[in-house]
């Protein structure tokens, strides 16, 4: 069965004077998935959703999302978005803020399972301008949610939180998701995106390097993480090894070969504890790509 697709843009670029933010992007996302859009600072990842949601025209190309223009105020109910930063009104308490965006939508959701779904409920009668950063964030993801839209996307959504407010905000999101919802989410936090997001995209300087299964982006990367402790400088000769990271005497060596690596640290009787081998990250296959893409451009 074919399932149309909500987002389809075609061969978008938008420049600013002589800077290509984005350049001749594709992109397709089917209902129902949780993209994750990675890239290094300034790739164009702000910028590509500007072009999603409608807030920017795109300088050549096209974009439909539910087979609409997101310029237009018929399709844009079917997006919901939380910018880099958000500026919430000061006054206005955090149920009446959510009430009023509300009011926007045909069906939203009840105020009480949003506050209840971000863990807002006792801050419910709060004025906005004086919750902290992080409840802050999260009504601005929440806001974005609130219209029951078809389309998130969400830049950067967890930026500033602590560890609790970010895993509740991962589980409104997955909440969300199961729904039925499409997710676009960026951010740094790599390991969040591992985490959520079945396929990732990565862009830099404006293009799509690689779009594909989270695994697969993963698996392109032919390495495992060994991670020790010892002060031994033998280390540093090891067979393999593609680079090597010291912290202390925390050491942490991506190696090609880790069963040939433990081997030779037992037979050269490498003096060393808490050993720990585990497999590439998306952190790592990251790094590699971006660094190639870096090599390429130079
Ligand atoms: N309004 C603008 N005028 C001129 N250049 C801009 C404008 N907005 C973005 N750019 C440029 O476009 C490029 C892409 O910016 P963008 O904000 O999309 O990066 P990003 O991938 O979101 O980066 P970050 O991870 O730092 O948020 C950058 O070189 C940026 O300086």
């Amino acid at each position: 069965m074919t399932v149309t697709p909500l987002v389809v843009a075609e061969d978008v670029s938008r420049s600013f004077g002589d800077v290509l933010a984005v350049d001749h992007v594709s992109v397709t996302i089917r209902p129902g998935e949780l993209v994750g859009l990675l890239g290094p600072n300034g790739a164009g990842k702000s910028v590509l959703i500007s072009l999603l949601t409608g807030l920017r025209k795109p300088s050549s190309g096209t974009v439909r999302i539910a087979g609409g223009d997101p310029r237009q105020p018929a399709t844009r109910v079917a997006i919901g978005a939380t910018p880099q930063e958000t500026g919430l009104p000061a006054t206005i308490k955090v149920k009446e803020v959510i009430e009023f965006v509300s009011r926007h939508y045909p069906d939203p959701l009840p105020a009480e399972k949003l506050l209840d779904r971000f863990g807002l409920t006792d801050l419910a009668g709060r004025q906005c301008g004086a919750l902290s950063g992080g409840q802050q964030r999260r009504l601005a993801v929440a806001l974005a949610m609130v219209g029951r839209p078809a389309l998130v996307l969400l830049d950067e959504p967890t930026t500033g939180l602590d560890i609790e407010a970010r895993h509740s905000l991962w589980n409104a999101i997955e909440d969300y998701q199961a729904d039925g919802g499409t997710v676009v989410i960026t951010s740094h936090y790599l390991e969040e995106i591992q985490r959520l997001a079945r396929r990732v995209i990565v862009i830099d300087h404006g293009r799509v390097l690689v779009d594909d299964t989270t695994q697969s982006v993963i698996d392109r990367v032919d390495v495992d993480r060994v991670s020790l402790h010892s002060t031994d400088t033998r280390l540093d000769d090891l067979p393999g090894v593609v680079s090597l990271e010291r912290d202390g005497d925390q050491v942490t060596l991506l190696t090609r070969d880790a069963d040939a690596l433990v081997h030779r640290l037992c037979a050269d009787d490498v003096d060393f504890s808490r050993l720990r081998v585990a497999g590439a990250s998306l952190e790592d296959a990251f790094a590699q790509l971006t660094r190639s893409d870096a090599r390429r451009t130079a």
